[in-house]
């Protein structure tokens, strides 16, 4: 996505306090600090500017400093596991979520059902790409059953050992585009952006094992161009981030069983035996595979977790709020008593 206002500047590497940012087409990076809080105007409230969001940046009092955070186009979040509701913005204004996963062994449809809830929750485009086609006989066979839990979704085989099948995926990278790669460890990420890129941006398992230093580019999350125009926004959070469920991602992930849902004879259904209920029946008649259907169902029960945690952590907040609200209130009180005592 090119910068939505004149004079924007992008975020490639977030830090405490400060971040580095760089025009749009490219050009020196500049380190603009943030307010003394760390977090920046954007929209109606405040945030932690994160690797892709556009920044306006200046220069009042010397030294660069960041503004105003522009609206996100999308945001690749991760649910904080410790005490406090807010989330953990990885990446900001992604285009495209590549969701990799390998062919050798088998792949694991409910870890890319669960990758392509996060992709679509966070209003990028989710794109599937399965590594490691040369080392299985039927990739096409492979690949049409990995079609099948990733509806309305390209699902691209590809080898990076022998090249094939890279083309569609390279279509991708127009200029401006900015990817995130996510899959499990071993899948053939970086090996992947590597043959995308024409050059090693990412460190990979062989280069890893020879020099026994680990990844040079996950120490900190940053903005790599990519060639061809596009930018891979690579944080060691993102390719390895827990599931972040949300009731509307996954009726887009899984938008044959939300059809299935809305045709239960009771809204609230359990699917648990009762009259009615179409997504039993579809599992009876083998419409709805039994795998999917669980898949489905736990992250179901997650998204309803989160949700329930999010609702305690902003309660608690709230509590605490109105503590304050009414401390100041009674201090007020008693400051407003004074001439009388
Ligand atoms: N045969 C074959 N091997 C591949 C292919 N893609 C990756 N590999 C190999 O798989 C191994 C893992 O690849 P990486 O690119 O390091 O995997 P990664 O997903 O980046 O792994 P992490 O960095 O641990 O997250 C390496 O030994 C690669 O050479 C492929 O298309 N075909
Ligand atoms: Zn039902």
């Amino acid at each position: 996505m090119s910068s939505p206002a004149a004079g924007a500047v992008r975020v490639v590497r977030a830090d405490k306090g400060s971040v580095l940012v760089v025009p749009e087409g490219g050009g020196e990076a500049v380190r603009a600090v943030l307010d003394r809080d760390g977090l920046a105007p954007l929209d109606d409230g405040r945030a932690v500017p994160t690797v892709g969001d556009w920044v306006l940046v200046d220069e009042a009092d010397g030294s660069p400093h960041v503004r105003q955070v522009l609206t996100r186009s999308s945001a690749l979040v991760r649910d904080s596991a410790g005490g406090t509701s807010r989330e953990q913005v990885l990446a900001a204004n992604v285009d495209i979520v590549l969701v990799v996963e390998h062919l050798d062994p088998d792949p694991d449809l409910g870890r890319v059902e669960r990758l392509l809830t996060l992709a679509w929750r966070s209003g990028a485009r989710p794109v599937v790409v399965l590594t490691k086609a040369d080392l299985v006989p039927d990739a096409e066979a492979m690949t049409r059953e990995v079609e099948r839990a990733a509806i309305a979704v390209d699902v691209h085989p590809v080898s990076a050992a022998t090249g094939d099948g890279l083309d569609p995926v390279r279509a991708l990278l127009a200029p401006g585009v900015a990817l995130v790669v996510v899959g499990p460890s071993g899948a053939g990420k970086s090996t992947l952006v590597n043959a995308l890129a024409g050059r090693g941006v990412m460190a990979t398992g062989d280069r890893r094992a020879s020099d026994g230093r680990g990844r040079h580019t996950t120490t900190h999350r940053e903005l790599v161009p990519l060639h061809g125009g596009a930018v891979l926004i690579d944080t060691p959070g993102i390719r390895g981030i827990g599931v972040v469920a949300d009731a509307d991602a996954l009726d887009t992930t899984f938008a044959d069983v939300a059809e299935l849902v809305a045709l239960c004879r009771f809204a609230d259904c359990h699917h648990d035996g009762e009259p009615g209920c179409a997504v039993v029946a579809a599992l009876e008649s083998g419409d709805l595979d039994r795998r999917r259907y669980e898949s489905w169902r736990k992250l179901v029960r997650e998204a309803a977790y989160q949700a329930r945690r999010a609702d305690s952590h902003l309660a608690a907040q709230e509590r605490a709020r109105w503590k304050k609200v009414t401390q100041e209130y009674q201090r007020g009180m008693r400051g407003a008593g004074r001439p009388w005592r």
